[in-house]
């Protein structure tokens, strides 16, 4: 039983068509995973019903030890981090970087409440371990897409969330932008009050040593799911494409050559 997220026997059909199906994963306070799979694997539907925006047609979902259809939507959220890189373009451009951070503390768009001293110091400190505190002066819109990736974490993050969700966080950046970003969740995820992360990507080579578990989507359905060293081999992930791959582990990430 996963005590962060369970999702049981669960289904969601749309239009006659099952989007997932019979999807059981179990994730557990100290793991983080890695969520892989193609366009249109079923990625986005998954953190969809974890998060009480889709409703599984059957089956059970449970969310940090709250069953999903009992409970109120907007606490449990208040208690997780989204960040996907679509949220971009619904900061304000003229707020300072720092303030699109504190501004996480509340979910908001702006700072309205009061801030305290400490506030200020939990900004600068995510910021400084994101790799990112020497925006702190710079408006929003002077940062470049992967700064402003950087920030949107550490806003998430402002809150205090015990499981942060990454939805494809690095589309959209160079590679130098992409490894500082990875460099920057690799340092949060040591901090002892890191949050449980699901980390989606369509990119092997984003599986951080961090990444303890992985997850594979295919067609809806989980192709299988456990310990990364595991299931990114050269062997599943052949049959997972159905090509012949090739893994080759360097620096304790999977690289791929096809
Ligand atoms: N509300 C809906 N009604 C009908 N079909 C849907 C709905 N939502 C998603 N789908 C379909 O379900 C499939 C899975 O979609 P989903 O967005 O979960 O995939 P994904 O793995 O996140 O893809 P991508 O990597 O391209 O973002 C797709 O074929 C999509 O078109």
């Amino acid at each position: 039983m996963g005590d962060t997220i369970m999702l049981e026997n669960v289904s969601l059909v749309r239009n006659k068509k099952p989007i997932v199906k019979n999807i059981n994963w179990n994730v557990n306070k100290g793991e983080h995973w890695a969520v892989l799979g193609l366009n249109g694997s079923g990625k986005t539907t998954l953190l969809n019903l974890v998060m009480g925006y889709s409703w599984a047609t059957t089956g059970q979902v449970s969310v940090l030890g709250l069953s999903l259809g009992k409970i109120d939507l907007n606490e449990l959220r208040k208690r997780i981090g989204w960040v996907s890189s679509s949220f971009q373009e619904r900061m304000r451009p003229y707020d300072s970087a720092e303030d699109i951070v504190i501004s996480g503390k509340h979910a908001s768009i702006g700072v309205y409440e009061s801030i305290t001293e400490k506030d200020h110091e939990r900004a600068l400190h995510l910021m400084e371990q994101l790799g990112c505190i020497h925006l702190y002066n710079r408006t929003y819109q002077f940062c470049s897409q992967g700064e402003r990736q950087k920030l949107l974490i550490a806003r998430a993050l402002m809150a205090k969330p015990e499981l942060l969700i990454l939805d494809e966080a690095t589309t959209g950046l160079d590679f130098l932008s992409r490894e500082g970003l990875m460099k920057g969740i690799a340092e949060i995820a040591k901090s002892p009050e890191a949050p449980v992360m699901i980390f989606v990507t369509h990119h092997i080579e984003e599986i951080m040593p961090l990444f303890n578990k992985t997850l594979l989507i295919r067609d809806g359905e989980i192709f299988s799911s456990g310990e990364t060293k595991e299931i990114v081999s050269s062997h599943a992930l052949s049959e997972f494409f159905n090509m012949r791959v090739n893994i080759e582990w360097r620096e304790k990430r999977p690289w791929i050559k096809i």
